[in-house]
């Protein structure tokens, strides 16, 4: 098989969570333009990545699920959803994720568990259904969720992302070890700083967005697009010796 061929994700299904936009949907379109199928997961739906996907000749199927309140037996419900109407799942994307800004000193119990709830709880039991149904399809599959540069660094006001992010490079580890065994690859993408809703306040804020540009060794910020090609690799066949990694896709930051 050729190595662009092992790139491929024809006859692939791929869930996708918070898909309705930012850097959920630029995967999802990403996955569709290497072949797959998706699944979209969010508390909004997106007529917009629904059309985008079905206009590259793929299916989307729209799943609306609030992930801060899920409980495992929702996620599974979506897991039953998904094989019902494509037979399988072979790709999941642990995109969805919330950022709260204050400071640490007055940082709200609130915003501390629904932080960690959507960022690492449910990307930790999202997994574990995903990879029981690996198991009993025997096929192994690929799990991929969403770091950050806060993974390894502080960050300021940001304390239970700065946990959540840290949790997700840890969780990735700990589930790429113990399921190898039935060929499941599970990985991390930590992007940089990335222009969508997430950091709008960042971006609003003249003097900060100025500190983190100037920072950047690529001298810009990054895009949706930026991190679709890191999610297709680590979707594919070609990253099938790759387990428990964390790759940042930062525009040369964590490296300054
Ligand atoms: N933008 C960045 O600079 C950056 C950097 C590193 C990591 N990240 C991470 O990337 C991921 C995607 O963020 P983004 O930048 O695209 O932000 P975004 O706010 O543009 O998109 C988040 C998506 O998740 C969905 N979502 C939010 N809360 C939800 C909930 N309770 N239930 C279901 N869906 C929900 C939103 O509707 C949206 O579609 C997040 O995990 C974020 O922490 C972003
Ligand atoms: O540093 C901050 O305040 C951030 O907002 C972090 C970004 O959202 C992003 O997660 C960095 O990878």
């Amino acid at each position: 098989m050729s190595i662009l061929n092992l790139f491929s994700l024809e006859n692939k299904v791929a869930i996708v969570t918070g898909a309705s936009t930012g850097l959920g949907q630029g995967m999802a379109i990403g996955l569709a333009e290497a072949g797959a199928d998706i699944v979209g997961v969010d508390y909004v739906e997106s007529d917009e990545t629904k059309a985008l996907i079905e206009k590259l000749g793929k299916n989307y199927l729209s799943v609306k699920a609030d992930l801060i309140k899920i409980n495992p037996a929702g996620l599974q419900d979506i897991v039953d959803q998904t094989v019902k109407r494509f037979g399988k799942v072979d790709i999941l994307v642990n995109n969805a994720g919330i950022i709260r800004r204050e400071d640490s000193l007055n940082f709200s119990e609130k915003d501390w568990d629904e932080v960690m709830n959507i960022n690492v709880k449910t990307v930790f039991f999202f997994s574990q259904v995903v990879a029981k149904q690996f198991v009993k399809q025997n096929t192994g599959g690929k799990i991929i969720s969403i770091a950050s540069m806060l993974s390894y660094q502080g960050g300021i006001r940001v304390p239970s992302y700065t946990a959540s992010k840290s949790g997700v490079k840890g969780i990735t580890m700990t589930m790429a070890n113990e399921w190898a065994k039935y060929n499941i690859n599970v990985n991390a993408i930590a992007p940089g700083y990335m222009a969508t809703n997430n950091t709008a306040a960042l971006r609003d804020d003249e003097k900060r967005a100025g500190e983190i540009l100037e920072r950047i060794p690529a001298g810009r910020w990054g895009t949706p697009r930026d991190v679709a090609g890191a999610a297709v690799f680590l979707a594919s066949d070609n990253a099938n010796y790759i387990n428990g990694y964390t790759l940042a896709v930062d525009g040369g930051w964590l490296g300054r």
